[in-house]
């Protein structure tokens, strides 16, 4: 763990099985390499996971059997490790290269700045080179304008151990906001093409590992079990997912099995198959990344755990961090705002902050400062909590790592512009079927359907006695099925294997479903309504807000936006924590 970070604290917990074919897996880590300094149960470290990979890997070695690495993308944007320095990833490519994962491929995130595109194809890819895998993604030069897959297509390959014969596809969903530089193509289409019905038809591998930034439940998935199980009746197909930030597991047939692994770095997934038999069977954990579970799984301590390797990962990334100043304190804040734990609106939700404050204070254009204005953000620009205590350089780059701006169109009759919001969150009921999902302006978390989850309140046990701040680490209420020591708040996953997939117990938190935007009005005059406003919106949604305009009886179009402040959200935004919050926490 990095220095600074909080202790970790020791919860009840359930062991990893192992199988024949063993699978270590991380996804959508947003640049979190070192760890959540705040919170007790996730604070181990890139260097830790080297530590913890070695250890299992010389397990698999000692009970003969095998054990593979995976990460499924999105390594990029979503932390002061990766964000704050310029050029962006000035130090995450060289750490991250540090782990020896052996199936890589793209998330969504590696492309939506064209910079990050070219970044992702000379620096991961050779890192990785024979291990990344781009089964749908092609890269285009910026010299020649010509284009070629990212990476490999497909990759083969023997375990090291036993033999045993893999044959891997690494899959993007279809994500159409990636800059020009980068071309995905559907999976549908992929699926048809020549390569791909070549080697699902003809290579009769032992195991086919699919890995892909998409969710375990999400279509483009179950169409590529569909291709390969159309000519491999038996063969054991896994799966590894990611891009919704949740764990999640299924089974497509009694032979298959997927996985998700959560999100920034809170979770390692443990995937294990035992393919001895006539039919595999499968287990899954989700590890929190708390360094004290990887003590338990490795039965190692303090003393014994860190490997040379791992401990030289963990300086490099304390160096990089005080290099950025990554702990240069803005303000302090006065409480917890929550984007899920709390619902919306809600004096504690992070949104209610800024409809009510931050908003009103930051959208301001002085040249149009008395003109009213409705300001719309999208739930989905907001990626992380804030905790109570020092809001700093980084925690900027964790709540808001996108370089989103303002935009707006001038003078937008109120009668029109009012109706915008609703249509944003009406569900999509008034979007036609060719429109970009109106889902995708809410937070990943939410990107397959989901309903709130609000549990019965219990008082607390014991209160937190860490003297220190932890947020998810906090002592909980207990949970009904165990009766056992107190818990602390973390995941308590339900997934369609069941309701033992976390390696930690935990109480439980509520998960309150946000909308897909929310709206600040501001310099509304008191006796009556506005005649006109500006309407101002973040950027990533213009094409959404442009629709809803239509849709209102608006006649505006592109060519009538404009930009409203210079500035990016995340800067406003961190200059208003300067203004309004103390600079001393106590
Ligand atoms: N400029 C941006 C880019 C993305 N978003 C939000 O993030 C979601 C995608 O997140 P993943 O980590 O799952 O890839 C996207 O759907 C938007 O909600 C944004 O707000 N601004």
């Amino acid at each position: 763990a990095q220095p600074g970070a909080v202790k970790p604290v020791a919860v009840p917990m359930r062991d990893l099985k192992w199988g024949t074919l063993n699978f270590l897996h991380t996804t959508d880590t947003h640049g979190w390499h070192a760890g959540h300094l705040q919170e007790s149960q996730y604070s181990a470290d890139w260097g830790d996971y080297v530590s913890f990979a070695e250890h299992m890997r010389r397990k698999a070695d000692e009970q003969g059997v095998d054990l593979l690495l995976v990460d499924t993308g999105d390594r990029v944007e979503g932390n002061g490790l990766y964000d704050a320095s310029t050029p962006k990833g000035k130090y995450y490519y060289d750490i991250y290269r540090q782990q020896n994962v052996d199936i890589i491929c793209t998330g969504n995130h590696e492309l939506y700045q064209a910079s990050t595109a070219d970044q992702e194809h000379l620096q991961t890819v050779p890192n990785f080179r024979n291990n990344y895998i781009a089964s749908n993604l092609d890269y285009v030069d910026p010299k020649t304008g010509e284009r070629s897959p990212m990476a490999q297509r497909y990759r083969r390959f023997k375990t090291k151990n036993q033999r045993i014969d893999i044959v891997a596809f690494g899959f993007l969903f279809d994500f159409t906001g990636n800059a020009k530089n980068t071309v995905v193509q559907p999976v549908k289409k992929t699926i048809q093409e020549d390569w791909f019905q070549k080697v699902v038809r003809e290579s009769r591998p032992d195991v086919f590992v699919v890995i892909g930034h998409v969710g375990v439940q999400m279509q483009e998935f179950k169409d590529i079990f569909r291709a390969i199980r159309l000519h491999n009746p038996n063969t054991p197909i896994v799966f590894f997912g990611g891009h919704v930030h949740v764990r999640d597991a299924t089974s497509y047939d009694s032979r298959s099995f997927a996985i998700a692994s959560g999100r920034y770095f809170e979770t390692i997934g443990w995937m294990s198959v035992e393919l001895g038999s006539d039919a595999p069977s499968f287990h899954r954990r989700y590890i929190d990344n708390n360094i004290l579970g990887l003590y338990h799984h490795t039965g190692l301590n303090a003393s014994t755990f860190p490997t040379e390797h791992g401990r030289n990962v963990t300086s490099m990334i304390a160096k990089a961090r005080a290099e950025l100043d990554l702990d240069y304190i803005y303000g302090c804040a006065p409480k917890d705002y929550w984007m899920t734990r709390a619902p919306y609106p809600h004096e504690n939700s992070i949104y209610s902050l800024l409809e009510k404050q931050i908003l009103p204070a930051i959208v301001v254009n002085p040249k149009r400062a008395q003109v009213p204005r409705l300001a719309i953000m999208n739930t989905g620009a907001i990626r992380f909590d804030i905790f109570k205590g020092a809001f700093t350089r980084d925690t900027t780059f964790i709540v808001s790592p996108f370089l989103s701006v303002l935009n707006y169109i001038p003078d937008v009759p109120y009668r029109v512009a009012r109706k915008v919001l609703g249509l944003l969150n009406s569900g999509g009921q008034i979007m036609d079927e060719d429109f970009v999902p109106w889902h995708l302006m809410a937070i990943p978390e939410q990107q397959v359907p989901r309903k709130s989850v609000i549990y019965e309140k219990k008082p607390p046990k014991v209160s937190d006695s860490m003297g220190q701040q932890v947020p998810l680490g906090r002592f909980g209420g207990g949970d009904d099925a165990h009766d056992g020591p107190v818990l602390i708040e973390g995941y308590t996953t339900k997934d369609d294997i069941g309701d033992d997939g976390d390696d930690a117990v935990h109480a439980n938190i509520d998960f309150h479903v946000v909308p897909n935007c929310i709206q600040a009005e501001i310099a509304f005059p008191k006796e009556k309504e506005p005649e006109t406003v500006d309407l101002v919106f973040f950027d990533f949604i213009q094409p959404w807000v442009l629709f809803a305009l239509k849709v209102s009886g608006g006649n505006q179009t592109a060519a009538d936006v404009k930009s409203y402040v210079p500035d990016t959200f995340s800067d406003l935004m961190s200059e208003w924590m300067k203004k309004n919050w103390p600079r001393k926490c106590d």
